[in-house]
C-alpha cells in the first residue's frame, strides 16, 4: 500500500450552538487504499467525524478548529439505509439520476451505468428489470442500493456509518464482504465507524477509540485489541459478548 496521503484531520473540534464541544481536538491521517476504523461509545462523536469529512455538518454543528484536509472526493453510506433513499423514487431511477449528474453521461448510459452497479452489488435480476420502489426491497437490497449511489460518485474515499447495524448477522456478513472486494477491486480508501469490534477488526487495518469527543487510543488492529491500553479500550472489549462453549453442550 502507498503511503501517500488522501485525508488528513489536524485538531479537528466540532462545537454545538450552545458551545457545547461534541468532538474535541482529533488528529488522523488515511493513506490511499486504506481501511481505519473509528470504534467507541454511543454519542461519542463518531459519525460528527464523518460528517466534517463529508463536509455535511449537522444543523446546529459548527467546526470550531483545526483542518480537514482531502485530495480525493468523498462519499457516505449511511446507517438507515431506507432513510437515505427517497421513497417516491424508483431505486433505479434514483441511482441513474446520481450517475447522470456525478460522472456526467448521458440518461441512456446513464441508467445502464446504474443497473451494471447494480449488478456489481449483487441485487437480483427482477429488481433491476422492473423499476421498484425502496418499500418493495429488504433491509439488505435497501443498504446496497445505498452502497451503490454512495459508489456511482466515484469517490476515493468511501465513508461508512454503521452500514450494517440495522440488518440481521447473515445479511450483515454479505454486505461486509461486498464492501471488501469492491474496496480490493476499486481502490478507495474508508472510514468505517461501528460499534462492532469484529467487523472493525476484520476489516480495518488501524483503529482509532473514541470517547466523550476524544480519541483516546489508536494504533494497528490486532494489536490495539490485544494490547490495549486504555481502560476503556479493554471495556469495550470485555463487552464483548462470548459464544458460549458450544463443544459438548447438546445433552
Ligand atoms: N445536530 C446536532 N446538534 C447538537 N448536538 C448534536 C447534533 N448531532 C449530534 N450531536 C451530539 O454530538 C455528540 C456526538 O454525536 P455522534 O452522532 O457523532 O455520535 P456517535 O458516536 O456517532 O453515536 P452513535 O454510535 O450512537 O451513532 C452526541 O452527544 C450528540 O448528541
Amino acid at each position: 500500500m502507498s503511503i501517500e496521503p488522501v485525508l488528513e484531520i489536524e485538531s479537528l473540534t466540532l462545537a454545538a450552538k450552545s458551545k457545547d464541544i461534541l468532538v474535541n481536538n482529533i488528529s488522523f491521517s488515511l493513506a490511499r487504499g486504506e481501511s481505519l476504523g473509528l470504534v467507541g461509545e454511543s454519542g461519542s462523536g463518531k459519525s460528527l467525524t464523518l460528517r466534517a469529512i463529508l463536509g455535511l455538518l449537522p444543523r446546529g454543528v459548527e467546526q470550531t478548529g483545526g483542518t480537514v484536509r482531502s485530495t480525493v472526493s468523498s462519499a457516505m453510506v449511511f446507517q438507515d439505509p431506507r432513510g437515505a433513499l427517497d421513497p417516491l423514487c424508483p431505486v433505479v431511477k434514483q441511482l441513474a439520476e446520481v450517475v447522470y449528474y456525478r460522472q456526467q453521461v448521458s440518461l441512456r448510459a446513464s441508467r445502464t451505468i446504474a443497473l451494471e452497479l447494480l449488478a456489481r452489488l449483487g441485487l437480483p435480476d427482477s429488481l433491476r428489470k422492473t423499476d421498484r420502489y425502496p418499500s418493495q426491497l429488504s433491509g439488505g437490497q435497501c443498504q446496497r442500493v445505498v452502497i451503490a449511489l454512495a459508489l456511482a460518485c466515484k469517490p476515493g474515499i468511501l465513508l461508512c456509518d454503521e452500514p450494517t447495524t440495522a440488518l440481521d448477522v447473515t445479511v450483515q456478513r454479505q454486505i461486509i464482504d461486498t464492501i471488501t472486494s469492491l474496496q480490493r477491486e476499486l481502490g478507495f480508501a474508508m472510514v468505517f465507524v461501528t460499534h462492532n469490534l469484529a467487523i472493525a477488526a476484520n476489516l480495518c487495518s488501524r483503529l482509532y477509540v473514541m470517547k466523550q469527543g476524544q480519541i483516546v487510543e489508536h494504533g494497528e488492529t490486532l494489536n490495539l485489541l490485544q494490547h490495549p491500553a486504555d481502560p476503556y479500550t479493554q471495556m469495550l472489549i470485555d463487552s464483548v459478548l462470548p459464544l458460549p462453549e458450544l463443544e459438548g453442550s447438546v445433552q
